[in-house]
This record gives structure tokens, C-alpha cells and sequence, in this order.
């Protein structure tokens, strides 16, 4: 009724501007009883200046160029959002041209003059009292056919018959709506989605200064690189012609701080067009990543990107600066001295990193629930090791999700385990670490929300804006959480509930301690004192020999020899031990040549501490830990039952000879003989279960099916030999125990470095010492012909060269995913075949064949090999590859293509952080590899 009242009074009331300067509107009062009709005071309408000013408004309107819009056929349609006063809604019903105007308008002291417009047009305003910062707001204007007129424009072109006006409110809500405004470009969304039309923005001057802060500027922050690189913007109506503003805009009043008693300065606007880019910078696809580096970069805006990138995960800076520099980006700058080209630069390489973090953006947890997210956040992340992993993150979404559409609350998860929770959650981290559940009330949202959310108070004296800055990081207080509770702590942990019945209840709380009884650990405690004691006096007694308390020089021993047919062909199994370990390596001889000989030549693959003589040992023991030359026959198993081998053996088979070494050995021509040599990592996992996490299991099966084709022209006429070394150095040395591990903090986005680091580990442990004894006993040390090195691993090459052995060639060892799968059809895959199996032998008749293949399989293979090629074209080309690699012989667990995301990230982290030398294929992550 009042309202209704007003309004009669505002209409009948002609509009009198009370300034020779600026007139009003005829749905305005006199301007002297505005302090009265629109008094601010007591409202929650901070920031909410208005145009005052018709003035103002149609030169806003003017310079926004709608009077040219649209044509007969095509009406102009604009929305005034926050329209205030309406003066800017009245400028566009002024105009012929405009065929709507829809104003949006929350605040209910201005409901009087916009009731009071929309009546005067009514066949052309649409008032609606709902808040813009709502976007229901527009899918309701559209549903209710407002913008039925609003014709959808190509993005090239600027729309010519649409418009958007915003007062954008002086607030935080404000800015942050025109930064979801650039959003909505790239995505084409919101009303976007009738095309690139131009916005005219009224905006508080320092929100305006963040928008368009040039590179070099020291206030240059992310929301002026975002806007750069979607939109324009430009000044309509300076700041100084908005001067005074208490004329032009309203209510403008100086409020005296109340502390100081000083007047405040009041804000000052700027009237902006912002209109969308025509190419908009960052895609769908990149906008998360955009968003997400330049808020981590942009914290330390003062910093080097070199310094900043750090923020965007563990190891980013070291990670992305070698591609940044190779793009021509100066590390060395300043983030806020960076171009929109830098930073489009940054966020590709960002992009292009397999160890990016998966998850960048989340949307899905409004602000009541925030602080409950971030503590449940906290507290499952507290299980032991407390990381800050992104899955957890992910999954401690769905808890929160799935908790509040099952109860309509939130249960807090703890460290100890209530079976019923466990059923409840999809949370595969809870099952990861045993949980109990707590009933969050009111006050711990309060306690945990004071703790962790930004500080309002907090601030420059007088300045108003407070940090933004959590005063405590929740992940210090997971940190804090994760300690095993000691007695001193129990008020600080959380109580289980159980919620197994219709009222949940407090579980009596139970600790463990995790030390033995006191006795215990006192025994323990004088034991080992007394095994210290008792070493120390051994050591002082062995002393009394200088030499004692040296390490001894390194000395390794084959204790047997075996011959090994594998698919490749067969090979001579060495097993080797030495002074300075408890590990049984092995050396894996390939030499076909020994086999088909009964003497020693200089150049045999031979290991000296296996063919030495052992004191008191019999030709069956010779014979027995592989002591012989040449190969053992059946003839001569059969022969040799029993004691009778020893005397059978070396009389009469021709084959075999157990002459006690040092052999005659005959000189022979040393051209062409470097051997090939790997030296080969135990990976239980790569080779034994075929795990696709590495690249070892084939790697084993290609160095030995290399060493076999030798004969091949593609190998520059090297004969077939080499030695693969098997070091029982599993997980690079961390032990199988310490790598399973390390594949758990992978999972949760470690790289393969950083996973070993964090378990205490170097990023590669092992040494090469033994290696290099052990190719010294089988004759490839210093006066040898030098080896012919399969590695990537530069360390390997010097571990060598520093041990004497001639390295005289490095053979790359390209993974096959990655010189295989990346062609189609049959010619590709002959192709990749031929170049997978150099020796033609394998698949045609002409060719050499490989020592290991009987003539039988050869035809049998072929056959098969045909067979595949005429279904190739069913096949897809990774199938076909893997196919092509079983049937060849490579039936080692494992040693088919290894091939998968976990590899490639796998072999990047190697090139990218462990210096392996390798190239990276183009676009290698996209491949099928
Ligand atoms: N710690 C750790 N070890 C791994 C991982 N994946 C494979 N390994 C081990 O790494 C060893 C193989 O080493 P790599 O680094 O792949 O290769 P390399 O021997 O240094 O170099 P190349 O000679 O070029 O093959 C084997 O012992 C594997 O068990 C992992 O994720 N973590």
C-alpha cells in the first residue's frame, strides 16, 4: 500500500533538476527529499552507488553506441542490471531503436521509481526486483521469453542488437561477478550464448585499476591477466567527468571513520565498455589451468616465475622451467612483469606436464559447507603419512556429498574406525585409514571457520580490506592432527561416535600405546648396549692389524655358470657373489659362439673366478657349478649317471672340456667383438607380473633379443654377443618393500623422485662398483675392446668409464611405446615390424636367422606372422604391435610394449628429472603409447 502511495506521488511529481548541470528523471522525487526517501542508513546496501544523474546515464548509454544498434527487423533488447534509480533505463527507452529494456534491481529502497518507470513503459521495461548476482535470474528472464527478440549473433561479429548495463556494486561480490564474467566468455555461457555482445560496466576506480594493471606495474595482479586475455575494456566516462560525484551518482557520502573520526575518501567509478575478445586466449579445455596458475603464480606476483612456480605443486619449478626457457620465457622475471603471452606460455608447458595436479578447481561445496569440507579435508588427511594428495581431496568431496544427501549433515571422519562408517562412505581414502565419525555442531564449525577463514578484522589500520589470508593454514592443523595421540594430548583429539542406532552415541575412548611395556623396552635397551659393547671391543682387539678396520677391497665370485635357453636363444647364466653384499646378482652371457666350440678362445665371454681352479674340488664339482667349455650334450647325461659323468665328461664327446684352468686360450681377431652390455635393475614387478608402471620388463627382453640379432647390418656388423648384468638392486636400490611404497604416494600424484624422496630415499640409490667387477671377471675391463653400453642412464656410462671399463658406444634404449604405435594400416605395421625385428631371418625365408631359432619355428612363426598381418586391418595398431612382440619369441612375463599413462609418466620423469637421455616424442603423452 505504501509503496502504491509513493509511487502515485513519484509520477505525478515532474522532475526537476535541483543542479543547472544535471537533470533527473520525471519517476524521481525533487532531489532535496532523497534523503529522506532513500535513506541508506541502517541498510545493507554498501557500495551501491547509483547514477543520479540523466544526464550521466545518456552519455553512458550514447557512448555505448545503442543508439546505432539493431534495425527495424531487429530491435534492441538491453539489460540494465542493477539499474538503481533507472536512470540508465530511462536513457535507452529514450531511444527509438530500443525495443526492451529488462532492469534487475534487488535492493527494495529503489523499488519506488522503478515500479513507477516500468508503468510509464510499460510495453517496453520489464522491471524484476531479484538480484543479478543470482544467475537464476537470467535463465528466468529467458524461460519467461524476454530476450525472445534476442536474435543468436556469430562470435566474430559484436552483436548488433543486444546489451548489458551494470552499476556493478563496490563490493567484493562485485568484482567477482565481472571475473565470472570472463568465465562466461570462454565458455560462451550466460547470456554469452547469443554472442559477443558489449557490456557497459559502471566500476569502482580500484576495481578498475586491478582490471587493466599493465605488465610492469607493481599492482598487476590475476584478475588483469584473466581480463586480458578474454576481453577489452575501455573508458567510457573517465573518472574526472563523474566529478562531483555526489552530483552524478548516489548517495556518494563521505562517512567519517569511526575510530579515527576522520572523513573518509569517497569511491570514485569509471563508466567502461567491456566487449569479449574475438580469439579469447585460454579454451574450455585450459580455463581451469589459466585460473589456477595465475592464482598460484600471481601470490608471489613480487617473486621470479622461476620462485613462483613452486606454488603450482611439489617440484613445478624445477619440472617447468627447462620447457619455459626453451620457449623463450625469461624465468627471471617478475610475475607481474610477465606479457599475456608469458603467461599463455606457462600455463601450456602447466598443461603439457603429466605430473600437473589432476584436480585444480572445485565447485561443488558451497560456502556453509566449506569449512566442514576442509575439515574433513584435514582430518582424513591425517592418516599417516600426512600428504597433501588431490585424490583424497576428490574423494573427500564425495563424503561430504554423499553425507549430506544421506542425513542432511555432515560426519567428520577421524583417524580410528567405526565399522559402520566404513560402510557408509564411498570413500576409498577411508578405507585407506580406519575411521570414526563425530557429529559436527554449530561450534565446531565456528572454532574450526575462526581458525582457517580469512580474517575481516585483520588489515592496514585504516585501510578497510582485510587479508585475505587464512590466520591458520588448515593443512598445518592436518599436519598437527596426524601425530599418534600421546596422554599429554587427549583433549585435542577427536571422539568417536557411534551412530548405529536411531541417537548416536560417544564411544568410550580407548588408547593404544604404540611402545612396549617399559621392562620390555629396558631389556631390549641393555641388549643392544651389550652387543655395542662386545662389537667395540672386537674391533679394538682386530685393530692391532692396521688393516682391520678398512673395508676390504671389493671381490666378486662366480659361484656357477648354467646354460639358459630363452626365446631369444640361449645364454650362459652366471651367478655372482662378492665380499661387500649379501646379493646374488647374475650375469647373463650371451655368446653363442662358446657354444659350439671345445676350447677357450681370448675373445669367449668368460668369467676368471668361475674357470679357476677351487682347491679340493672333483670334475663333477667343475662340472656341476658350469666350470666347462663348450656345451653339454644329452649324449653325455645319458652316459653320465652318476659318479660316472665326472670320468665321461671332456673323453670322447667332443663337446665339453673340464681342463683346469688357466685355459690355452687361442688369440683370436678382436675386430667387431665389442660386446653389447646392460646393466639391468631387478624389478620384480616390470619383469615378473608384466607391471606397466616401468619400462623393465621389456627392456630386459630387448637387450637380450639385441644381443642375439647382432648379426644383423642394422647392428654394423657386430657379431652376437653381450652380457646383460641382473643387479639385485630392486626399486633402484630402495628394495622392493621401499618401491611398493613409492608406487602408493604415485598414485597420489608423486613423480617417481619426488615419491622416493619423501620415504627418505635418493631418487636413485644404487652403485655401479660390482657391476663393473663382474664385467671385469667375464674379460670386459681395461684392455678389452670395450663394451657397447644399452643404457639412457648417463650415470651408468661414468660409473663404468670411472671403473676402467672402455665404454666405446652408448645404445639407446627407446621404449617401445614409443617407437612403435603411432602409424595405421598394414604397410605401417610390416614396417614396425621390421624395424622391431631387424633380422629378417625371423620372417622370411632368405634371411639370416637368429642362433636361436631352429628352422621348425621359423616357418611356424612365419605362418603366424602372415596370419596376423591379413588381420591386421581388425586389429587396432596397439593390439597388432603387442601381438607382433608375443609372437616373436618375447615371451618373458613383461616383455610385450609396457604402455600406459603410469609409464609415460614413468619415462618422462627419467628424461625430465633424472637426466636419462632420451628424447621425448612430440606429443608422446597423447599417443596410444
Ligand atoms: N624407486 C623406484 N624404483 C623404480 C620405479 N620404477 C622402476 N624402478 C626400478 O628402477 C630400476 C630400473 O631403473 P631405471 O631408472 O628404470 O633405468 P636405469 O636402469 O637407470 O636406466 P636404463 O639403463 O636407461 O634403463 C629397477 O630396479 C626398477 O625396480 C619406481 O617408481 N620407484
Amino acid at each position: 500500500m505504501i509503496i502504491k502511495a509513493r509511487v502515485t506521488a513519484f509520477v505525478s511529481v515532474s522532475g526537476v533538476c535541483n543542479h543547472r548541470l544535471f537533470s533527473t528523471a520525471s519517476h524521481l522525487p525533487p532531489k532535496a527529499t532523497w534523503k529522506k526517501d532513500f535513506n541508506f542508513v541502517g541498510t545493507k546496501l554498501r557500495g551501491r552507488d547509483t547514477i543520479s544523474c540523466l544526464d550521466t546515464a545518456r552519455q553512458f548509454v550514447k557512448k555505448m553506441g545503442v543508439h546505432k544498434m539493431g534495425s527495424k527487423d531487429t530491435p534492441v533488447t538491453v539489460v540494465d542490471a542493477y539499474s538503481g534509480f533507472g536512470l540508465v533505463s530511462q536513457a535507452l527507452l529514450e531511444l527509438n531503436n530500443v525495443a526492451k529494456v529488462i532492469s534487475i534491481e534487488p535492493a527494495q529502497i529503489f523499488n519506488g521509481p522503478l515500479t513507477a518507470l516500468s508503468q510509464q513503459h510499460s510495453d517496453r521495461m520489464v522491471y524484476i526486483d531479484q538480484d543479478p548476482y543470482d544467475w537464476q535470474v537470467y535463465t528466468s528472464i529467458e524461460k519467461d521469453g524476454h530476450l525472445d527478440a534476442v536474435a543468436v549473433r556469430p562470435w566474430e561479429h559484436v552483436h548488433d542488437h543486444f546489451a548489458v548495463f551494470m552499476q556493478v556494486p563496490a563490493t567484493v561480490y562485485g568484482e567477482q561477478l565481472i571475473g565470472q564474467f570472463f568465465h562466461c566468455m570462454v565458455f560462451r555461457s550466460w547470456l554469452f550464448n547469443k554472442g559477443r555482445f558489449p557490456m557497459g560496466l559502471l566500476i569502482n576506480s580500484p576495481s578498475y585499476e586491478r582490471l587493466v594493471h599493465e605488465p610492469g606495474q607493481a599492482e598487476r595482479g590475476r584478475i588483469a591477466a584473466i581480463r586480458e586475455a578474454t576481453a577489452e575494456i575501455d573508458v567510457l566516462i573517465p573518472e574526472k567527468d563523474l566529478v562531483p560525484e555526489q552530483h552524478r551518482l548516489y548517495p556518494q557520502m563521505k562517512q567519517p571513520n569511526k575510530k579515527t573520526k576522520k572523513a573518509a575518501n569517497i569511491l570514485n567509478y569509471v563508466g567502461t565498455k567491456v566487449e569479449p575478445l574475438v580469439d579469447i586466449i585460454p579454451n574450455t579445455n585450459t580455463l581451469d589451468a589459466w585460473e589456477f596458475v595465475t592464482r598460484q603464480i600471481f601470490v608471489t606476483r613480487r617473486y621470479s616465475l622461476k620462485k613462483s612456480l613452486k606454488h603450482l605443486a611439489v617440484n613445478a619449478d624445477v619440472a617447468l622451467c627447462k620447457p619455459l626457457e626453451e620457449r623463450g620465457v625469461d624465468v627471471d622475471k617478475a610475475v607481474r612483469d610477465l606479457t599475456i603471452e608469458e603467461i599463455a606460455q606457462v600455463i601450456d608447458v602447466f598443461n603439457e606436464w603429466p605430473f600437473k595436479p589432476e584436480i585444480l578447481y572445485r565447485d561443488d561445496v558451497d560456502d556453509r559447507f566449506a569449512p566442514v569440507y576442509r575439515m574433513s579435508i584435514m582430518v582424513l588427511l591425517a592418516a599417516p603419512p600426512p600428504l597433501r594428495m588431490y585424490d583424497d581431496i576428490s574423494s573427500v568431496t564425495a563424503l561430504v556429498t554423499e553425507r549430506r544427501r544421506q542425513e542432511k549433515l555432515i560426519t567428520l571422519t577421524t583417524r580410528q574406525s567405526s565399522p559402520t562408517c566404513q560402510q557408509n562412505t564411498p570413500n576409498p581414502a577411508m578405507s585407506r585409514s580406519p575411521t570414526q565419525t563425530h557429529q559436527i555442531s554449530d561450534t565446531d564449525i565456528a572454532v574450526f571457520d575462526s581458525i582457517t577463514s580469512p580474517s575481516t578484522k585483520i588489515g592496514r589500520k585504516g585501510s578497510g580490506s582485510g587479508s585475505r589470508r587464512p590466520t591458520m593454514d588448515p593443512m598445518i592443523l592436518a599436519l598437527a592432527a596426524a601425530k599418534p595421540p600421546t596422554h599429554n594430548h587427549y583433549q585435542h583429539d577427536f571422539f568417536g561416535m557411534d551412530c548405529t542406532g536411531s541417537k548416536s552415541r560417544r564411544l568410550p575412548v580407548t588408547y593404544q600405546s604404540q611402545q612396549k611395556p617399559r621392562k620390555e623396552r629396558l631389556s631390549e635397551l641393555k641388549q643392544k648396549q651389550k652387543h655395542e659393547r662386545r662389537s667395540s671391543r672386537g674391533s679394538v682387539q682386530s685393530s692391532d692389524t692396521a688393516t682391520a678396520s678398512q673395508p676390504q677391497p671389493l671381490q666378486v665370485t662366480c659361484q656357477v655358470r648354467t646354460r639358459i635357453p630363452t626365446p631369444h636363444g640361449e645364454v650362459f647364466c652366471h651367478l655372482y657373489t662378492s665380499n661387500h653384499d649379501k646379493k646374488e646378482h647374475l650375469a647373463l652371457v650371451v655368446d653363442p659362439d662358446q657354444l659350439k666350440r671345445d676350447y677357450v678362445s681370448s675373445n669367449d665371454i668368460r668369467s676368471r673366478s668361475l674357470d679357476g681352479v677351487r682347491a679340493g674340488e672333483s670334475e663333477l664339482d667343475r662340472l656341476t657349478r658350469g666350470a666347462y667349455v663348450g656345451k653339454i650334450k644329452r649324449s653325455i647325461e645319458d652316459d653320465a649317471s652318476g659318479a660316472g659323468v665326472g670320468a665321461g665328461a671332456g673323453a670322447g664327446t667332443g663337446t665339453i672340456s673340464l681342463n683346469a684352468m688357466p685355459f690355452a686360450r687361442r688369440q683370436e681377431n678382436m675386430e667387431k667383438l665389442q660386446p653389447l652390455v646392460r646393466i639391468h635393475s631387478e624389478c620384480f614387478t616390470g619383469e615378473t607380473i608384466g607391471s606397466q608402471r616401468c619400462d623393465c620388463g621389456e627392456q630386459l627382453d630387448e637387450a637380450l633379443r639385441q644381443m642375439f640379432v647382432g648379426t644383423s647390418s642394422d647392428h654394423r656388423g657386430h657379431q652376437a654377443r653381450g652380457v646383460i648384468v641382473y643387479m639385485r638392486q630392486e626399486g633402484r636400490g630402495i628394495g622392493l618393500a621401499a618401491k611398493l611404497r613409492a608406487y602408493n604416494l604415485q598414485d597420489l600424484g608423486h613423480d617417481t623422485v619426488t615419491a622416493n624422496e619423501l620415504l627418505g630415499f635418493g631418487a636413485d640409490e644404487r652403485t655401479y662398483e660390482i657391476s663393473a667387477s663382474i664385467l671385469r671377471d667375464l674379460g670386459l675391463g681395461a684392455g678389452s675392446a670395450g663394451v657397447r653400453l644399452m643404457t639412457n642412464n648417463p650415470d651408468k656410462v661414468s660409473a663404468l668409464e670411472t671403473e676402467g671399463i672402455p665404454v666405446c658406444d652408448r645404445v639407446e634404449m627407446i621404449p617401445r611405446a614409443w617407437k612403435c604405435n603411432h602409424d595405421d594400416g598394414v604397410a605401417a605395421l610390416e614396417h614396425r615390424a621390421k624395424h622391431l625385428f631387424p633380422n629378417p631371418g625371423r620372417f622370411s625365408t632368405g634371411g639370416e636367422q637368429t642362433p636361436n631359432m631352429a628352422s621348425s619355428h621359423g616357418d611356424e612363426e612365419k605362418n603366424v606372422f602372415a596370419k596376423t598381418l591379413s588381420n591386421a586391418e581388425n586389429d587396432s595398431g596397439d593390439e597388432y604391435a603387442q601381438h607382433v612382440l608375443r609372437r616373436s619369441g618375447a615371451t618373458l612375463i613383461g616383455a610385450g610394449a609396457a604402455q600406459g599413462d603410469d609409464l609415460e609418466r614413468y619415462l618422462r620423469t627419467k628424461v625430465e628429472r633424472m637426466g636419462h637421455l632420451l628424447k621425448i616424442p612430440q606429443g608422446g603423452s597423447d599417443k596410444k603409447g
